[in-house]
């Protein structure tokens, strides 16, 4: 089965690409927690990425304030986007989003130096809704998930470039959710060494939060 992705575990085919501390933790994720390597062409990552390039380039690399969640990291939230990657856009909100969840307007766009690394969090459940989802560029990175109460459940993801990673409900509200820095950058036994990394991130809006009086849309998170 391994030549297939997958891998035979107990009765439950678990994909190559995700890891976990229990088969119950892997199956109640299942669809929680899920990754679609592959999602975009190559010709995509590079619309993608020559699209945020110019963009990303204008700002600096934010380091080690005490708190923050996220450390070698520049970002920017992107309304305006080229007929080619709206496309883009529009095949993850179909993928991971269901019709009736309204999207956080401006996409998350966030550039991770190779040094850069994300620590756990749980994304604000103020401005974010049940549903993140997000595409993975130049960099396989591991996104590790652990149960805010139980920190012996723990799911690890393998994102390579080109992957779609779908957060919701469970996954995205009771475990938090980490980039591992390049020197705990381990899926199992295997070593994924992080370079650049620049991920797209769509998010739901909270249900029953339209764009509210101003008309504005929420800060993201
Ligand atoms: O880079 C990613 O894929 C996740 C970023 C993240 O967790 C966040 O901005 O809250
Ligand atoms: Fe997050
Ligand atoms: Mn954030």
């Amino acid at each position: 089965m391994a030549g297939s992705g997958r891998l035979a575990l107990g009765k439950l085919p678990v994909p190559g690409w995700v890891r976990g501390s229990s088969p119950a933790v892997l199956s109640r994720l299942r669809d929680e927690a899920v990754v679609r390597p592959g999602f975009l062409s190559a010709a995509e990552e590079e619309t993608l990425s020559c699209e945020l390039e110019p963009e990303l380039r204008r700002r600096r690399y934010e380091y080690d304030h005490w708190d923050a969640a996220i450390h070698g990291f520049r970002e920017t939230e992107k309304s305006r986007w080229s007929e080619a990657s709206r496309a883009i856009l529009q095949r993850v909100q179909a993928a991971a989003f269901s019709p009736g969840q309204t999207l956080l307007s401006p996409v998350h766009v966030l550039d991770l130096e190779p040094r850069g690394y994300i620590k756990p969090h749980v994304d604000s459940i103020k401005f974010c809704g049940a549903t993140i989802a997000g595409l993975s560029l130049l960099s396989p990175s591991v996104m590790r998930l652990v149960h805010t109460q139980e920190p012996g459940e723990w799911l690890e993801l393998l994102l390579e470039p080109g992957s779609l990673y779908i957060l919701r409900g469970s996954a995205r509200y009771d475990f938090s959710h980490e980039i591992l820095r390049d020197e705990e950058s381990f899926f199992g036994a295997r070593r994924v060494p992080r370079g650049r990394r620049i991920s797209v991130i769509c998010r739901s809006l909270p249900e029953g939060m339209g764009l509210g009086d101003s008309g504005q849309p929420p800060p993201a998170c």
